[in-house]
């Protein structure tokens, strides 16, 4: 008996160690089962760890959550090279852990999780939709415009008579940002006291699957099913379905990118010159209360700046999604099979100090040249690139704008306490989030 479990620990530890992994690109040691989560675990939301193994490993080298290998890319140009130059069509499925999406929804539905024909169609009508709904028009603008009014009516309603509140913006700011694609999908907002609780239940939902679907255990029953009836993993299953079955795909990913960018604009430690630079250039600019619109971008540099810095620096998802090869394909000095899950690490890219010296400095200026004009970085790459780059970029950056502008200019942020600043630690998940913080609003005008 003993030589027998002998025998099968030396088996399992060949194919561990040297068999599973001698055909990919090098990485860190994989655990049976669990692969390389516990390391990411160790570090939320993951930033760290994959710093570690991009400098040990190099650019291109493979890490394994439970028993899917993933080839991780961390350069900007080797993720230019195969990402849109030399295999984009191959390199743009989506790679599933699983039984993922047959546990999540009952099979593969929608546009974010599927590939081939299904995607392109979804693709290619949820575009449509898009330009249907005004995108790249006025019309659009003007919806962002009336939830902004929306917004800034409900702020100045908590003033009252003072010209300093106390503010938790979190709220605030998910309400807007959800109201506006609930506008487009549903014709409807959440804009009366019911209303708000309800949005209230919906969000704590998306909140809490985002941390779920990307929990080591979760990914553990997706890899590994009949895992299902072990007590605490049959437990969190249930909790995840329950959570799961409350949202729609679509309101999941609308609500938590965007909110999450704007939570974050006020929520960083940022030196009080920051702001002090943000209203100085509104102040030139615009000079005023009036409503500042799409046809003013080109002329707010800093804030401009601003907004590029928040968004590299919050960097939303420390691991982006995965992609699938629908092909062999030569990666380096690999040649990766067909259905390998492939990464473009873009949150690497964002945190390169080759390219943004002292990443995790907050620094707007890195956005401007010696001429004072705003600097196209491509290494900025929020919304990643290639064949499956965000598809809702777009709408994304025209509310960036008009929410961040408009808001400096109305009100400047500060400290409850200068000496006790709200934290800057991410609660993990598919896209982080900041911890909940209050602040103070003075208003401007
Ligand atoms: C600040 C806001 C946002 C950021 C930073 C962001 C970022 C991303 C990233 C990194 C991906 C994965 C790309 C890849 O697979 O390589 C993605 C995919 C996607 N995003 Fe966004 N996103 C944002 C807002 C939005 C919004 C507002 C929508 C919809 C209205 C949206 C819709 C999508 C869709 C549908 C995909 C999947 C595309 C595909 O698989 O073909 N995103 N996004």
């Amino acid at each position: 008996m003993l030589w027998f479990l002998g025998l099968f620990f030396l088996l399992l530890c060949f194919y561990n160690f040297y068999w599973k992994r001698r055909l990919l690109p090098p990485g860190p040691i994989p655990l049976p089962l669990i692969g390389n989560y516990h390391e990411v675990e160790a570090n939320p939301p993951g930033y760290t760890t994959f710093d570690k193994w991009r400098k040990k490993y190099g650019e291109i080298h493979t890490f394994w959550l439970a028993e899917t290998p993933v080839v991780s890319i961390n350069d900007f140009n080797l993720i230019q090279k195969y990402f849109v130059k030399e295999n984009s069509d191959t390199l743009a499925g989506r790679m599933l852990v699983g039984r993922q999406m047959e546990i999540q929804r009952g099979g593969t539905f929608g546009l974010i999780f599927v590939d081939g024909v299904q995607w392109r169609e979804h693709r290619r009508f949820a575009l449509q939709v898009f330009r249907n709904f005004g995108m790249g028009r006025g019309l659009m603008e003007e919806k962002i415009q009336i939830e902004i009014s929306n917004m800034f009516d409900d702020i100045n309603e908590a003033f009252g008579n003072s010209k300093e509140i106390t503010i938790e913006p979190s709220p605030l700011f998910e309400i807007t940002v959800a109201n506006i694609i609930n506008q487009l999908l549903f014709g409807f907002g959440y804009h009366d006291k019911k209303g708000k609780q309800e949005f209230s239940k919906v969000k704590d939902c998306i909140a809490k699957m985002m941390r779920f679907a990307c929990s080591p255990s979760i990914n553990l029953i997706y890899s590994f099913y009949p895992l299902r009836h072990l007590p605490f993993l049959k437990q969190k299953l249930a909790e995840f379905t329950e959570v799961e079955q409350f949202i729609s795909n679509y309101c999941q990913k609308q609500v938590e990118t965007h909110k999450t960018a704007m939570k974050n604009s006020n929520g960083r430690k940022l030196d009080p010159q920051d702001y002090e630079k943000i209203h100085t250039e509104l102040d030139s600019v615009i000079g005023s209360d009036r409503r500042i619109t799409l046809a003013d971008k080109n002329s707010l540099i800093y804030v401009n700046a601003f907004i590029n810095e928040v968004q590299r620096s919050v960097n939303l998802l420390p691991m982006n999604l995965l992609h699938k090869t629908l092909n062999d394909v030569q990666i380096g000095n690999y040649l990766i099979k067909k259905d390998t899950a492939i990464v473009p690490q873009i949150s690497a890219v964002m945190f390169d100090e080759k390219i943004f010296p002292e990443p995790h400095k907050f620094k707007p200026e890195r956005f401007i040249d010696a001429k004072g004009e705003l600097k196209k970085v491509e290494e900025l790459v929020p919304f990643s690139i290639g064949k499956r780059q965000c598809l809702g970029e777009s709408l994304a950056r025209m509310e960036l704008f008009l929410f961040v502008s408009n808001f400096y200019n109305l009100y400047k942020v500060a400290p409850i306490d200068p000496t006790n600043l709200p934290s800057l630690d991410k609660i993990p998940g598919v896209t982080i989030q900041p911890k909940q913080f209050s602040c103070n609003f003075i208003k401007r005008f």
